[in-house]
């Protein structure tokens, strides 16, 4: 059985952000460097960027932290590497920058700029590079590989950042699809924001069919992971968005990915034995079951007297 969180009338107080400090496990900035802020300079061209370091790597791409020669402010380059037969990354990618331009709130990572054939080699591969706010303090996936749990109050700044960056795309038809800790970032002032838009969609206002390998398997909602089964084919994606925030949030209580046993990876195949699990023990099974049982840890008495109730 399937707790319903979304009935339970919670009153929690919510925490202010969260102090970052302690989290911040990346070289502090230099003193004469600023960091991005929201009056940054204009950028007119990647000649102006000098880039600093890698920052990370995820599919396609490469994440460097530049700084602006003249402003000598910080951001994040994410470089997006095209070979010729890539036209569906290059749609994608196309999307993303869509949607990064039409953004703009705290919860959400602030893209300053988007070029085509930056940094491109010699062997004629072409890159699409989004220039984007620098967050000092990585990615929550980073900072759970070092800290492996988090105190409650921070998990709930977490979820309160979230929720209020999902309400706010949510708001403009923007469905995220890809909510995981590599995809939320902090900066050095504790604030987490969405990141990643590159599987995100527009779904203004209609339902539109729903291509489930798009995304990361194991946050995936059920109706996402297996459209057949739980009526997905048409829904909007909205609710996806949360089923994945839960995931996270559970994932930073407990110290590993939630639905499967510590030290699993979990990829597709892993996560699909658990789906069929629960499939067959009905609300045995140690997949998507779990989660009502580590909801009930987190969120305490209210859930079981509402799950005893029906
Ligand atoms: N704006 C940023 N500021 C600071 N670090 C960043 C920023 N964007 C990305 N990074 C770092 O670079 C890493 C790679 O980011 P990227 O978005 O390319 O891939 P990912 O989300 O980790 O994986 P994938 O896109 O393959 O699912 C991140 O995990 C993070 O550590």
């Amino acid at each position: 059985m399937i707790v319903c969180i979304k009935r339970q009338a919670l009153s929690l107080s919510l925490p202010p952000p969260i102090p970052a400090a302690d989290f911040c496990h990346r070289t502090p900035l230099p003193s004469t460097l600023s960091s991005t802020c929201p009056d940054s300079p204009c950028i007119n061209s990647l000649s102006d960027l000098e880039k600093l370091t890698v920052l990370g790597h995820g599919n396609g791409g490469t994440v460097y932290k530049v700084r602006h020669r003249r402003a000598n402010s910080v951001y994040a380059l994410k470089v997006l590497r095209f070979g010729e037969d890539a036209t569906a990354i290059r749609q994608q990618a196309a999307r993303e920058a869509e949607i990064l331009k039409r953004v703009d709130s705290q919860f959400v990572i602030r893209c300053h700029g988007v070029f085509d054939n930056g940094f491109s080699d010699r062997d004629g591969r072409d890159d699409l590079c989004f220039v984007m706010e620098y967050m000092e303090a990585g990615s929550l996936h980073d900072i759970l590989r070092v800290h492996q749990r988090l105190p409650e109050k921070i998990i709930s700044g977490v979820a309160r950042r979230v929720l209020e960056g999902l309400h706010y795309l949510h708001g403009m038809q923007i469905v995220h699809r890809d909510i995981k800790p590599s995809n939320l970032l902090m900066n050095k002032k504790g604030e987490i924001k969405i990141a990643d838009f590159g599987v995100s969609r527009v779904v203004a206002g209609r339902r539109e069919a729903c291509d489930s390998c798009m995304g990361t398997s194991a946050y995936m909602s059920p109706e996402r992971f297996d459209p057949e089964r739980w009526n997905g084919y048409f829904s909007d994606g909205f609710a996806g968005d949360v089923w994945s925030l839960g995931v996270v949030v559970l994932e930073c209580h407990v110290g590993h990915f939630p639905l499967i046993g510590p030290g699993q990876k979990p990829d597709w195949a892993t996560v699909n034995v658990c789906d069929l699990l629960w499939r067959e023990d009905g609300d045995a099974g140690d997949g998507i079951a779990g989660v009502s049982e580590l909801c009930l840890e987190v969120f305490g008495e209210g859930l079981e007297e509402e799950r005893d109730g029906g």
